[in-house]
């Protein structure tokens, strides 16, 4: 019997684009999603299992894990894509803000890695877990201070994963720069933004589709950082 792939943050853009790529393959997919949109409902039909999580409280970490058992006794992978791309601004709290960060991007995922190692261990082969981090964990970025340092905590966790869960899972990093906009991203914003990498383009939710594939087709990387960025760096 073939372990579900679990996916957080399933409800729209790159989680649901692998939600669906996953299930297109026959495997089985378990999604989380914050937020009810009929993107959701299509997965269930689809034959995903669709679980409602808000990782924002400690609270809801433990109500989505406890739901999460219920649902199977083991996984394929786990895919880390839940996030959000907080910028500080004048008014916002900055405490709030790097509490709202750290939680979703490093509490959650090291709660759920601890918490799913015996399933990830009771799989039919080597598992997986990837971690959605982000460009700016190598350069830091001015208007996002506390995402870029969450995802840097992220990203720490790939090292310390891969060393802690060695060698029945693997444990990477995908860094993407640019991947797709956001509606009510301005024409300025996107042209401004597309002149930050050497290939100038946002390539959309395939390309980082393909990239998660790429590190679960792959036994041989762990503990390391997929730069999925257009050559920003040399920019
Ligand atoms: N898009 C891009 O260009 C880039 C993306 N990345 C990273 O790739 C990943 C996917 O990006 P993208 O598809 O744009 O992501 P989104 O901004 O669409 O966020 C994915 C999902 O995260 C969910 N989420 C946010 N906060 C919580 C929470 N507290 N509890 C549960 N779910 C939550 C949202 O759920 P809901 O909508 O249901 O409320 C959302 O659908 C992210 O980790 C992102 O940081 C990195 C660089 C560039
Ligand atoms: N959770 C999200 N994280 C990020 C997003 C997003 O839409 N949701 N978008 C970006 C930008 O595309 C940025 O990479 C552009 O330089 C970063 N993170």
């Amino acid at each position: 019997m073939t372990s579900p792939i679990l996916i957080t943050g399933a409800g729209q853009r790159i989680g649901l684009a692998f939600a669906k790529h996953c299930l297109e393959q026959d495997l089985p997919v378990i999604a989380t999603y914050r937020t009810h949109r009929p993107a959701v409902d299509e997965l269930a039909e689809a034959g995903a299992r669709c679980l409602h999580a808000d990782f924002a409280t400690d609270q809801g970490i433990e109500h989505f894990l406890n739901r999460l058992k219920e649902e199977t006794v083991s996984l394929r992978a786990i895919i880390h894509n839940a996030s959000d791309w907080l910028p500080e601004s004048p008014d916002s709290d900055p405490a709030e803000v790097m509490t709202t960060m750290m939680q979703i991007h490093a509490m959650t995922p090291y709660r759920i890695n601890l918490a799913c190692r015996p399933l990830l261990e009771n799989s039919e082969s080597v598992t997986d877990i990837i971690h959605m981090t982000d460009y700016v964990v190598e350069k830091g970025s001015a208007k996002h201070i506390a995402y870029a340092a969450s995802k840097a905590a992220l990203n720490n966790l790939t090292l310390s994963f891969a060393r802690l869960m060695a060698p029945s899972v693997k444990v990477n990093s995908i860094a993407p720069a640019l991947i797709m906009f956001n509606e009510g991203d301005s024409e300025a914003y996107r042209e401004k933004a597309l002149k930050k990498s050497l290939l100038g383009l946002a390539p959309g939710e395939e390309a980082a589709v393909r990239t998660i594939q790429f590190l679960l087709d792959n036994p041989y990387i762990t503990g390391r950082s997929i730069g999925l960025d257009g050559g920003r760096h040399l920019v």
